[in-house]
This record gives C-alpha cells, sequence and structure tokens, in this order.
C-alpha cells in the first residue's frame, strides 16, 4: 500500500546557499498536490530533491529525510538511479530524443536497466505506456518516426509516457504545460487527474487555475527577501488555499497582490 512522501526538516543547498530552508510536509499517495510559489523561492529544488535529481549538480546537497512509501532515499547505500526509477520526471520543455523513433523513446528508460528486451514484451510495454498518456489513438500507426515529429502537446505526453513505462510510484512534474498551447495544457490536466488513481504526482506550477483544477492539496512556497531561503509558507487543501488561507502571504499571492 503506497504510504505517499514524508519530508522532515529538510534543507536544500548550492554549494554555501541554502535555497529551501525546513521542510516538513506529507504528500498523500494516489492525488496531485500542486506546489506554487513566486519566482527564486525554491519549487523545482525541492521538487528535484524528491528523485535525487538535485545532487546531479556539482556542490549541491540536502539535509534532512525524505521518505517515499516508508523507504529514506537519501540513506547511506541508497542508489540515486533506482530511486529515479521509482520517482519518475517530467519537464517544463518536452524533450523526447529527437531523432530516436516514437517507439523507442518510451522504451527508453526501460532499456538503461534491461538491454535484452524481448520484442512482444517492448511492443506491450509502448502500447501500455502510450495509452496511459492518452496517446496511443494518435500515434499507433507511427511508431518508427521520431519523436520530433509530434506536436508540442504529444511531445510532452510522450514523455508522460517514457515517464510511466517503468512504472515509478511518484510522478513529478515541472511545470508541464508552460510550453503548451492551451488545447494540450488541458489534455495534459486531464492525462494528470485520470493518472493520480495510480501515481503519486507532485507538480509545480505557476498557473493558480491549473493548480485549482487538478490538485487536492496545494504548498505555497516564499522567500523573505533576495538571497533568503524558500520555505514551505503553508500547505493545505487546494479549495482551503484558494478561500480561505491561514497566512496573508498566500492569501496576497493567491490573489495576485504579488508574484
Ligand atoms: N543550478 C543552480 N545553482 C545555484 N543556484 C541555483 C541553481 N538552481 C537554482 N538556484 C537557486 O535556488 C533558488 C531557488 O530556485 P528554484 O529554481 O528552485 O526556484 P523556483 O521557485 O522553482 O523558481 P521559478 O518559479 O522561477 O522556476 C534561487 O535562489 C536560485 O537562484
Amino acid at each position: 500500500m503506497s504510504q505517499g512522501i514524508d519530508v522532515t526538516n529538510e534543507s536544500i543547498y548550492y554549494g554555501q546557499h541554502k535555497a529551501v530552508e525546513d521542510v516538513n510536509v506529507h504528500i498523500n499517495p494516489s492525488s496531485v498536490t500542486a506546489l506554487i510559489g513566486p519566482s527564486g523561492c525554491g519549487k523545482s529544488t525541492f521538487l528535484r530533491s524528491l528523485n535525487r535529481m538535485h545532487e546531479v549538480i556539482p556542490g549541491a546537497y540536502v539535509e534532512g529525510g525524505v521518505r517515499i512509501d516508508g523507504l529514506d532515499i537519501y540513506a547511506p547505500g541508497i542508489d540515486p538511479v533506482d530511486v529515479r526509477g521509482h520517482v519518475g520526471m517530467v519537464f517544463q520543455r518536452p524533450n523526447p530524443f529527437p531523432t530516436m523513433s516514437i517507439g523507442d523513446n518510451v522504451l527508453a528508460g526501460i532499456r538503461l536497466n534491461n538491454k535484452k528486451l524481448k520484442k512482444s514484451d517492448a511492443d506491450e510495454i509502448v502500447e501500455r505506456s502510450l495509452r496511459g498518456a492518452n496517446l496511443w489513438e494518435e500515434v499507433k500507426d507511427r511508431l518508427g518516426r521520431p519523436g520530433s515529429s509530434l506536436s508540442g502537446g504529444q511531445q510532452q505526453r510522450l514523455c508522460i509516457a517514457r515517464a510511466i513505462a517503468v512504472q515509478p510510484d511518484v510522478l513529478l512534474m515541472d511545470e508541464p504545460c508552460s510550453a503548451l498551447d492551451p488545447i494540450s495544457t488541458l489534455a495534459i490536466e486531464d492525462l494528470m487527474t485520470e493518472l493520480k488513481a495510480t501515481y503519486t504526482i507532485v507538480i509545480v506550477t505557476h498557473n493558480m487555475q491549473q493548480a485549482a483544477r487538478v490538485s487536492q492539496m496545494t504548498g505555497f512556497f516564499n522567500i523573505d527577501g533576495a538571497g533568503a531561503p524558500g520555505r514551505l509558507v503553508e500547505f493545505a487543501e487546494t479549495e482551503t488555499i484558494f478561500s480561505n488561507p491561514s497566512e496573508k502571504a498566500t492569501e496576497d499571492y493567491v490573489s495576485g497582490r504579488f508574484g
């Protein structure tokens, strides 16, 4: 049974610079959690700490604990590559491998660990993942065409198919719709609503309407001033954050007074 994500006393650094300070939060399984807040408050940094992508940057490190389904992902002996197998990520700009075929793009993560995939298994994974990403009907007759032959919105759904192909528990999405038109954005939002039955989804978004449409819980990050670390100021049900937040800063942000 999925337990979600537990973050305790987490601070996140880029060398000397503390970018995020003392986050404590429980993220529910099988739901969408949105992270909002002004630019530079550490939303993306926090998101990347949930699958150990943060430490890829030289000098970057994390203090405190992150447990995913009870497992401390920063414990000694835990392989970050394994963690990323359980916690997939979708980025702001769709980033399929442009010359690789649509089918091979879906399989790219799986092939990293399992070079000898049988054709019948590969076909089954490609279809299941593309169906899961609501892209199958649009591409089933051209799986051999390059990833770059798709529209931006289709490419983003291809990236989601690639992320779910490895059957992760958690999907992190960093502004996944910011490079997309409104129709493609709605397609991805609908998809998130479907995927939350199976995955724990955490999304960073600047789009308040999007947070309100897709998420059940919302976290508001803020900074006290230039150079200060970002903090998780308020975390509550999305409806509460948008209609009756406890903190004045949250209310000012969601009502568009700053940010
Ligand atoms: N690669 C990096 N090296 C050093 N500092 C970084 C790096 N990436 C981000 N930072 C710093 O960490 C802080 C938080 O940045 P982050 O990108 O997480 O904020 P954000 O809330 O996601 O912003 P935005 O909404 O603009 O994407 C900022 O002060 C930023 O300058």
